[in-house]
């Protein structure tokens, strides 16, 4: 489950454009996985968009309330 999502916007994406999205693992603690992802042009010189996201391991249960 997504418990915090961050996105900086550096650069407009051109419609139409091929992007490349490398997304890693930075740590793992318990239920918290950290994530980050980076979108840039094709050969790597323009940055597009990079997130830093946290998720949570969470139960069935959470889902419906409980
Ligand atoms: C055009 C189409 C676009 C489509 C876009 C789609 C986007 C999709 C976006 C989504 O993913 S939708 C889902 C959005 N997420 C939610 O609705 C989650 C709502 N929040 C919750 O359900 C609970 O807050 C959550 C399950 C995330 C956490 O509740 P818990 O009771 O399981 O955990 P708890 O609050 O005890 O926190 C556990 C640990 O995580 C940490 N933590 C929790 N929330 C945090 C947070 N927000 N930031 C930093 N740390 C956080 C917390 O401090 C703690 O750290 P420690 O274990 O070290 O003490």
């Amino acid at each position: 489950m997504t418990a915090n999502l961050n996105i900086n916007y550096r650069r407009p994406i051109p419609l139409g454009s091929t992007v490349l999205l490398e997304s890693s693992l930075e740590k793992k603690e318990g239920r918290k996985t950290f994530i980050t992802c980076r979108v840039t042009s094709t050969d790597g010189s323009k940055l597009h968009t990079e997130t830093s996201a946290l998720f949570l391991s969470i139960t069935a249960s959470h889902l419906l309330g409980g």
